[in-house]
């Protein structure tokens, strides 16, 4: 018998939100919602284990879209790299011209956007801080460029640190319970710039007999491991968020759930970045939780080494363990040799292992095919102009060596995807047929794709299914126009597409980022169904 939370009886029903704690009565749930469990109550539960150290399991079964929690981060900041940006705001710096110096902060000389944003937190603290030592900001004019500027790694791990003066259980806690990895940074010598620049800055600052060269590597790697991005372009700001929550979920290269961060405004100078979690798929009782530390629409090697560079772990899941990517073919390769077979890993799980020809059995090394993918990565960013003619050729060009699903002709047709039927030259009223059919074919394989890799209520598949059904509206209009099929029947399939593009429009605008880009295909999409 399980017992009540509250008052210990006997219980007889538990939480329905989270199934995780049990009541006697409905007097006892009131009581305990109001006391607290409204922000505990998650449909999760956090488990622990040698390999994942800690993770979360559903403690429900869990419908696609359900939002799993909400929170904001404990600490944000300037990413190690970072372009120039507010400290306050935290919006990016542009220079009114190359000489023009940006707004300095008057107390610690920090580039800001104005006086306004000196006092905003967590910048204040900083700035007193540094004000305290007399350190003043030592970016020149002409060295503070529009190009990622290192002098940035400094602020995140000082924000980090200052919470151990303001709130040092907090702080302890995050120290004793998450993983960082810090031994395997300092030995690969991934951390010998931070002992030459950020240890000396923060002891500058902070006293060094407490803040110990150890503890600013441990607060810096804690950083690295743990943190997400805090991605708006439109706002134009780009840094890392700490999100205690967010964070135990733990990596699959096919993940169950996606985040994703709005901007909530707050009366105070507090700025609030909310993530938000949620799942993709469904998932039933018992299974993990899990969300994506890289990108999942690059390939296993590429993937498998991001991770171990900057999570410092091997990944072993299903999609890394099979050479064919779930026979989506997305790493695969042609053979030069024979012109006929497939070349796939040998070893998916050594990242150096070599590569066979499933026909001829001859062997590439892991370099040849590195080398192959840098060299088509680098023509497509450099020399293949983003028009739909060019990323056509470069498809063409590029088939006899490489596989027609391999990941990065997959994001060339998503590019072509979101080309033909919305961009100059291209609007449904000018395609062509042909290319009209072009674009339902690219949708449906792109689709195809994403349902094995990148499935459920994901951006980019939301993103296909919005444009296949566009697609599928004019081509209905066209066959209509032909006296090619009956009206009454076209009409229900027009109603079917806009229906799912409703839906789709729904899911991609939850980031409010999103709002006014779908506002306007959505706008341009009805204008054409009516016309
Ligand atoms: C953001 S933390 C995840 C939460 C962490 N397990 C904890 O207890 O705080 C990332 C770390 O979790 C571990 N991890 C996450 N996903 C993993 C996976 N799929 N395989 C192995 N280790 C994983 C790695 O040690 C990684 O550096």
């Amino acid at each position: 018998m399980t017992n009540c939370k509250v008052c210990n009886g006997d219980a007889k029903q538990k939480c329905s939100g989270c199934f995780n704690v049990f009541y006697c009565s409905r007097n006892c749930q009131v009581a305990d919602w109001k006391n607290g469990h409204k922000n505990d109550c998650k449909p999760f539960e956090v488990k622990r284990n040698k390999k994942l150290g800690r993770y979360t399991i559903a403690s429900r079964d869990l419908k696609a879209g359900e939002i799993l929690f909400r929170e904001v981060a404990v600490v944000h900041g300037p990413k190690m790299l970072s372009n120039p940006i507010c400290l306050g705001c935290h919006k990016a710096l542009v220079k009114k011209s190359q000489k023009a110096d940006f707004y300095r902060c008057s107390r610690c000389s920090w580039p800001l956007c104005s006086k306004q944003c000196e006092r905003l937190d967590p910048h204040i603290d900083e700035c007193n801080l540094m004000a305290s030592k007399n350190y003043k900001c030592p970016i020149k004019v002409n060295c503070a460029s529009q190009q990622s500027d290192a002098i940035y790694c400094l602020i995140f791990p000082l924000r980090f640190l200052i919470l151990k003066l303001k709130q040092p259980k907090v702080f302890e806690k995050i120290l004793s319970e998450l993983e960082s990895h810090v031994d395997e940074r300092i030995a690969s010598g991934s951390y010998d710039h931070h002992k030459h620049h950020l240890v000396p800055f923060i002891q500058k600052l902070l006293d060094p007999t407490i803040f110990t060269e150890h503890l600013i590597l441990t607060a810096t790697a804690i950083l690295d491991n743990n943190c997400f991005e805090i991605s708006m372009p439109l706002r134009g700001i780009e840094m890392g968020g700490l999100f205690l929550i967010s964070l135990i979920l733990c990596h699959d290269c096919v993940p169950n759930t996606k985040h994703y961060v709005n901007y909530i405004e707050s009366d105070s100078d507090i700025q609030r970045y909310q993530m938000t979690f949620e799942t993709t798929v469904p998932v039933k009782k018992g299974e993990q939780l899990t969300t994506t530390y890289t990108d999942t629409l690059k390939t296993t090697l590429e993937r498998r080494k991001h991770l171990k560079q900057t999570k410092i772990f091997d990944c072993d899941c299903k999609r890394c363990m099979d050479a064919s990517e779930l026979s989506t073919y997305g790493s695969s390769w042609r053979c030069q040799r024979c012109s006929d077979g497939l070349i796939l890993s040998t070893n998916s799980f050594n990242n150096n292992s070599e590569w066979h020809c499933e026909s001829c059995d001859a062997v590439y090394s892991c370099e040849e095919i590195s080398g192959k993918l840098s060299r088509l990565q680098i023509q497509l960013r450099t020399s293949v102009n983003r028009h739909p003619e060019s990323l056509e050729k470069f498809i063409v060009q590029t088939s006899g060596e490489i596989h027609g699903n391999h990941l990065l002709i997959i994001e060339v047709k998503y590019m072509l995807c979101l080309m033909y039927g919305n961009i100059g030259g291209y609007h449904y009223k000018e395609l062509p047929e042909n290319l009209l059919q072009r674009k339902l074919d690219l949708c449906k394989n792109v689709l195809d794709i994403y349902n094995s890799v990148d499935p459920g209520q994901t951006n980019s598949r939301m993103n296909i299914i919005f444009e296949l059904n566009c697609a599928n509206i004019i081509d209905m209009k066209n066959k209509l126009s032909k006296n090619l099929i009956n009206k009454n029947n076209a009409m229900h399939a027009i109603d079917q597409c806009l229906k799912q593009i409703k839906d789709c429009y729904d899911v991609l605008v939850l980031e409010t980022e999103n709002k006014g880009i779908m506002d306007k295909r959505l706008e341009r999409i009805m204008n054409e169904s009516f016309m």
